[in-house]
């Protein structure tokens, strides 16, 4: 500052000589560092003589001022050691905001009378009758800390619907969160073995509320088991009877679209579809889930607008109508959607062109690819092979067109990856009323119009479309986005476009977080309810 001076350089450099050196704000600086040097640490009251060296650590006093409102815990008694616990911390009440209490908390004495021997029932009634500030002295959690930091981030798809309102078992539907299938969750809280704490994602964690854990979904959709679960099937003679020939949509569409065929997905009827199934050579046994479908651990994936979903498969039960809902998606736009080109080793016939209608490949070339899992599905049929496979798969994607594929679910492992992200879609079945009503009209109409054969259904046919369904959500149903109950077919195509528009322009996509992160123990070390399921 002298230097200053020394220059002359202002008359601002004066003023502020004479503000420092005035009184005032001496004092303010000597106030200051008196405040500085001082020790606010609160006074705690002093720590009882009795206690053991040992708690000396992990104890801890509480005070806790009662307003109207209760604390907005609950206590258990710990079945095994007599203690009582803290059982569950409602967010956003008193206990919750103090931050001071958890759960899993032991509590051993409130307002200085031990709760050795003590009921749940007796403390609440001291508490009821305590005002003022309320003391508790507490032995913390262990690890709560670090196991409530990782699983801030939890979040799940959910896999099934849920109305408190339909839920007898629910312990107050005013704090429970209803939810649909496909909903994401924030879990906030998985503390609880039957009630975990959970918000719609993006509203933030203000309002949780309770869902149905994962376990009491499981053990409920066990003890619901429909008796179908091993109903044996009596193998009909029109099973075999039924061929199922290419069919040339040019007649439906009035324009030909390459790859607008049957599939020969497994699980069809008919000749193909047994001898697919007789010849596949996955293993069903390591995708498939005999576990009810309840929540899956998932992620967020912001992509860039090249790199959105552009896979959708399709799968149900044979004679549901993914192959009209495929046709539908894909003639409603042609520059959008594509189909896979399959691979045979037939004859090219006149009208058919190679790479268009299919791949045909000498028998030794398809040998070799099925040895190489170039194939997602293959079979044979009248001595002839047929498949889809990658390749043909990656090229509809290459050329930046939706992929729409349809197979058995027990394959969707085959494209089940952060690669391809596919959107899965389960066709399901309406009821047998609507079904029998729905089918039966589409025959009617389209009776005499179109010369290819429509497909009649009987009575046994409905039954048996229910049952696979039902079997092949209990077993696949974990690995299926949505879920599409194709009644009146004018709906269901609607339902099926506006949600495969949004799911390949949504910024955000929620995968699995098994994509990311395959290892078991690392998702275990997160999440440790939530593993097993693919
Ligand atoms: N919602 C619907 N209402 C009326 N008819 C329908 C409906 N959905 C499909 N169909 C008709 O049911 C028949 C079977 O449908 P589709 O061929 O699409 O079944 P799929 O699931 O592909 O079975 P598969 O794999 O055995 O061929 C077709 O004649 C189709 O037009």
């Amino acid at each position: 500052m002298e230097e200053f001076m020394h220059h002359g350089c202002s008359d601002e450099v004066t003023e502020l000589m004479e503000m420092l050196s005035k009184l005032h704000f001496k004092s303010l600086l000597s106030v200051h560092d008196a405040v500085a040097q001082t020790d606010y640490e609160p006074t705690l009251p002093p720590i009882p003589d009795d206690y053991v060296a040992d708690e000396e650590d992990s104890v801890k006093i509480v005070s806790l001022v009662k307003t109207k409102e209760p604390f907005g815990a609950t206590i258990k008694k710990d079945e095994s050691t007599g203690a009582i616990v803290i059982a569950r911390i409602m967010k956003g009440g008193a206990a919750d905001k103090s931050g001071l209490i958890h759960e899993g908390d032991e509590l051993m004495e409130v307002n200085g009378v031990s709760m050795e021997q003590r009921k749940p029932k007796e403390i609440l009634s001291l508490l009821a009758c305590s005002k003022g500030a309320v003391t508790f002295k507490i032995i913390p959690a262990l690890y709560r800390e670090e196991v409530s930091s990782q699983r801030k981030q939890l979040f799940v798809r959910a896999l099934f619907d849920y109305n408190p309102e339909e839920d007898p078992a629910i312990p107050c539907k005013e704090a429970a969160v209803g939810f649909k299938r496909g909903d994401i969750l924030q879990i906030v809280s998985l503390e609880d073995e039957t009630w975990w704490q959970a918000c719609h994602q993006g509203e933030g964690k203000s309002c949780p509320g309770l869902i149905p854990s994962q376990q009491l979904h499981e053990r409920r959709v066990t003890l619901q088991r429909p008796r179908a679960l091993f109903r044996p099937r009596t193998p009909k003679a029109s099973d075999d009877a039924k061929v199922l020939e290419d069919v040339d949509y040019r007649a439906i569409t009035g324009f030909h679209i390459a790859g607008l065929r049957r599939s020969f997905r497994l699980g069809r009827k008919g000749s193909v579809a047994r001898e697919v199934a007789r010849s596949r050579r996955w293993s069903t046994g390591l995708h498939s889930s005999i576990r009810p479908p309840t929540y899956i651990e998932v992620i967020p994936y912001h992509s860039e607008p090249t790199d959105r979903h552009k896979l959708v498969v399709l799968v149900g039960p044979s004679g549901v109508g993914v192959s009209e809902l495929k046709k539908r998606l894909l003639i409603s736009d042609p520059d959008c959607y594509a189909v896979t080109v399959p691979y045979t080793t037939r004859e090219r016939k006149q009208q058919e062109t190679d790479g268009v209608d299919y791949h045909f490949v000498p028998l030794h070339k398809f040998e070799e690819d099925i040895l190489l899992h170039r194939f997602i599905e293959y079979g044979r049929y009248k001595g002839h092979y047929y498949g889809s496979s990658l390749d043909s798969v990656n090229r509809v994607l290459a050329d930046s067109k939706v992929c729409l594929l349809d197979m058995h679910p027990s394959n969707i492992k085959c494209v089940y990856t952060a690669e391809y992200r596919p959107f899965v879609v389960f066709v399901k079945p309406p009821r047998i009323e609507e079904l029998r009503l729905t089918r039966r009209r589409a025959k009617f109409i389209c009776e005499g119009e179109d010369k290819n054969p429509v497909r009649t259904f009987t009575e046994e046919d409905f039954e048996e479309m229910i049952d696979t369904s039902e079997s092949m959500e209990r077993e696949y149903g974990h690995l299926f986005d949505k879920v599409l109950v194709n009644g009146d077919i004018a709906v269901a195509f609607r339902e099926l476009k506006t949600a495969v528009l949004e799911i390949i322009e949504a910024e955000v996509q929620w995968i699995p977080t098994e994509w990311v992160r395959p290892s078991p123990t690392a998702s275990r070390r997160s999440c440790s309810h939530l593993t097993g399921w693919i």
